[in-house]
């Protein structure tokens, strides 16, 4: 199996006093769909770009099954970076640009590009600098799904595209992925849409992983409780509350710990947490 591996990355941008990442240690398996979370220039964009070998690190290793990525044609061959500069002519019609790629590689694949183009109702007659920021990056999308790469990082794919297409490419992706398992790693800040996607998730944080965590395991120890607020107090005395919302005598309480070693009231119901709900409490408590 491939894997990417990072290790004591270090990123200082040349005229930045600060360096942006001190110590970046992750691993990204193979057949994974990846969220990559993190507020506004934590350093999404620059970690996907320092994968794909667009941009110096400063200290630290990139390696692809081992091998630094570095100007290596062979490891760099697997990653495919959706940035929101890629390197097409822009004053280029879509079909061009698609034909262009589909060259770079041998195994694009062109059939799905054209399923795609049908999907999200594309003209692919258009010049791409004609096109509207949510057909950029349709384009964009169309092509980091096509691509036979194992490792796709795709940088706010869902950038600019209303309700309709962001639903197409969910659905085209988790079609792609069951076809063809690959890796995927998403950047976005629309966690409530991709929750039922990602199969694991990063948070990026004040230069650090601060977590790095398969869902699966986030989620068997997530709860949110709700009932008559007597009986939920009694029912998870001794927990450490994330946080509590009251309606009248109605309570519910978020928590991430073991269910309490005692008999559930029948009044008091059991949820597991929203992912989203969640990553806003590991922000905050990360934060501080
Ligand atoms: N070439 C550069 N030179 C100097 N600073 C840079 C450069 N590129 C990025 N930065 C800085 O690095 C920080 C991280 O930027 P980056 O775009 O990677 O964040 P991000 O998490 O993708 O943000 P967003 O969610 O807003 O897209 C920002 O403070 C940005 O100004």
């Amino acid at each position: 199996m491939s894997k990417i591996e990072i290790k004591h990355l270090k990123k200082r941008f040349k005229f930045s006093k600060e360096p942006l990442f001190t110590d970046i240690n992750i691993t990204f398996e193979e057949n994974q769909i990846y969220g990559l979370f993190g507020e506004n220039g934590a350093g999404k964009s620059t970690l996907m770009s320092l994968i794909a070998d667009y941009n110096f690190v400063t200290a630290g290793e990139v390696l692809y099954d081992g091998e630094p990525v570095h100007d290596n044609s062979k490891a760099l061959q697997n990653i495919y970076y959706m940035s929101q500069n890629n390197m097409y002519n822009k004053n280029d019609k879509v079909k061009k640009i698609f034909d262009f790629v589909s060259k770079l590689y041998v195994d694009y694949d062109v059939e799905l590009q054209n399923r795609l183009v049908k999907k999200f109702r594309l003209d692919e007659s258009q010049k791409f600098n004609k096109l509207s920021t949510g057909y950029k990056s349709i384009v964009r999308i169309i092509i980091s799904l096509c691509v036979p790469c194992k490792f796709i990082f795709m940088d706010e794919p869902t950038l600019g595209l209303d309700a309709r297409n962001r639903e197409v490419f969910y659905t085209s992706l988790i079609e792609t992925y069951s076809e063809n398992p690959r890796t995927f790693v998403l950047s976005t800040h629309i966690i409530e849409e991709i929750d039922q996607i990602i199969n694991h998730f990063i948070l990026l944080q004040d230069g650090e992983i601060k977590m790095d965590s398969s869902i699966d395991d986030i989620s068997e120890k997530s709860y949110s409780i709700s009932g008559p607020s007597e009986d939920v107090d009694k029912y998870i005395q001794g927990i450490n509350v994330l946080d509590s919302d009251q309606l009248g005598r109605y309570k519910t309480v978020h928590f991430m710990d073991e269910l309490p070693n005692r008999e559930k009231p029948e009044s008091v119901d059991i949820e597991k947490m929203k992912l989203q709900k969640l990553l806003i409490y590991v922000m905050e408590k990360e934060g501080k």
